[in-house]
């Protein structure tokens, strides 16, 4: 990875956490309008993560899908930097891994790596392109590349960039849609 890449993402992560409680404060707006869009209200099943606390909030959103009938996945994160989803099963039954994520139990016959709709979580991304970096393990970038379906990520005030402050690589995946406070 270049060091461009490493100098900036160090402080961005910096940024985010001085910015903690406006990132959640702006969970509230973006998740009303994450349900305004019809790749929200048609999705069965959605991708999402669990939130540390310089990140968008997911509580809210998890809590929202489930009221909806919406069935949540959340990351398991695998050796060789893969990821799979499986069913969200609620605080009390997600395990903390060594990076301090709370994850769901690995069950093969539960994996659903095609959620209708994959919420993306990141440190900052672009509204020219839809180029997002994200905490540097790459999950998601592999991810990507066999997920099919629509992909959205919340972005905080602190996570938007007109253009790309950093450097864009290959294996990088774009967006499909960016929602903003602002924008
Ligand atoms: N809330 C949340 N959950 C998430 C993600 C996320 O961005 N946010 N992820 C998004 O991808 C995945 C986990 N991302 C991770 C990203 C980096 C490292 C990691 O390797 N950390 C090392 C430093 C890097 C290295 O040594 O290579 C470490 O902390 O020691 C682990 C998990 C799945 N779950
Ligand atoms: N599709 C891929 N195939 C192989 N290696 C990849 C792929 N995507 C990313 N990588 C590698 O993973 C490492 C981290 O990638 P990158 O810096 O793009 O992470 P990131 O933007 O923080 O993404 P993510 O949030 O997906 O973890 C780099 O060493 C990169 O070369």
């Amino acid at each position: 990875m270049s060091a461009e890449k490493k100098a900036f993402r160090q402080q961005q992560i910096a940024r985010l956490k001085a910015h903690a409680q406006e990132t959640q404060l702006a969970g509230e707006t973006l998740l009303a309008k994450l349900q305004g869009l019809p790749s929200w209200r048609d999705a069965k099943t959605i991708g999402v993560t669990i939130s540390s606390p310089f990140e968008v909030p997911t509580a809210p959103i998890i809590a929202a899908a489930a009221a909806a009938g919406k069935q949540v996945l959340i990351p398991r994160c695998l050796p060789k930097r893969q990821m799979a989803f499986l069913p969200d099963p609620g605080a009390a039954g997600r395990i903390t891994s060594a990076f301090g994520i709370p994850e769901p139990p690995y069950d093969e016959a539960k994996v659903n790596d095609q959620p209708d709709l994959l919420l993306v979580p990141g440190i900052a991304y672009a509204l020219n392109t839809h180029a997002r970096i994200g905490f540097g393990g790459g999950y998601y970038d592999r991810f990507l590349q066999r997920y099919q379906g629509p992909t959205v990520v919340l972005a905080a005030p602190i996570m938007v960039y007109a253009a790309p402050a950093w450097p864009i690589e290959d294996h990088d995946v774009m967006i499909d849609q960016m929602l903003t406070v602002d924008q």
